[in-house]
């Protein structure tokens, strides 16, 4: 049985697997950290290793104090991935989307992939045919637009994320909506294109806390799975076994 946990920039998330198949999800925010993972650990004593993608603010060591329970695993950019990095700085690449791409070339074999994953940031990765990690590109999620747009004016209200009624927003909080939301869904629809004008044969998988929102609103076809990522680091960590 395995513990991952995928520590993000607004929440962390953690699944138990046993072998492919999950046995419990969890969401928690940064301050419960430690008391939910004992708690995981506690239900599911057969535990025998804790793999950690961070990008957040919870470092290594706090999860080390976990070492006395089980092994713990701090993937980082030095662990084995199944793809061959081309990003030109690969030391600063997050480990979350390294993580991605190893779940999207081992799961989809001999194909071109992109990743979407719609979190804190929008990160888009792609992995060609022959398992070449290109890069993509990152740019704000939907809460952080419309925290953005309030942080960094005088006069824009924070507003929760509200389907726009129409593109032509009508009022303040109607052509925030419909910037912020229609702008995230026409940026991946947009991005969506770029790629297959260049790619055929490829394959998209879409992720993160606004998957499935997205999923139902994007001009694209294309199926969300949330627990991408987590099932990426348990399938990586399967591939750092056999590869080590
Ligand atoms: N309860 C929630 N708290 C925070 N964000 C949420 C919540 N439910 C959905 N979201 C959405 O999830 C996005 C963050 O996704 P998530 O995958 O948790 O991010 P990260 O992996 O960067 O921590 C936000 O843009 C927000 O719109
Ligand atoms: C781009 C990110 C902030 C995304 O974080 P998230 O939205 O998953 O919380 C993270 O992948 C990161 O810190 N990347 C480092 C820069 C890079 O990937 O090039
Ligand atoms: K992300």
């Amino acid at each position: 049985m395995i513990l991952t946990v995928d520590v993000g920039n607004t929440r962390i998330k953690a699944a138990v697997f046993e072998g492919d198949t999950v046995l419990e999800n969890y969401i928690f925010e940064k301050n419960e950290f430690e008391e939910k993972i004992q708690k995981i650990l506690k239900k599911f004593q057969n535990c025998s290793d804790l793999v950690v993608a961070s990008v957040g603010k919870i470092e290594k060591q706090s999860f080390l104090a976990f070492e006395k329970e089980l092994n713990v695993h701090f993937l980082t950019h030095e662990d084995v991935f199944p793809f061959i990095n081309k990003y030109a700085t690969p030391k600063t690449l997050g480990i979350d989307r390294m993580v991605l791409a190893s779940g999207a070339t081992l799961q989809f074999p001999k194909q071109n992939r992109l990743v979407i994953d719609a979190g804190t940031c929008i990160t888009y990765d792609f992995i060609d045919e022959n398992d070449n990690y290109l890069g993509g590109a990152i740019s704000p999620g939907l809460r952080l637009r419309y925290e953005a747009l309030h942080n960094y004016t005088a006069r824009l209200p924070l507003l929760t994320f509200e389907t726009p009624e129409q593109y032509i927003g009508n009022s303040t909080s109607q052509a925030i909506h419909s910037g912020v939301v229609n702008g995230f869904v026409y940026e991946i629809d947009g991005f969506i294109d770029e790629y297959r004008a260049n790619f055929s044969n490829f394959i998209i998988i879409l992720t993160g806390g606004d998957a499935d929102f997205l999923a139902k609103r994007l001009k694209n076809t294309i199926f969300a799975n949330s627990n991408f990522l987590l099932e990426s680091l348990n399938q990586t960590f399967q591939y750092k076994i056999d590869n080590d």
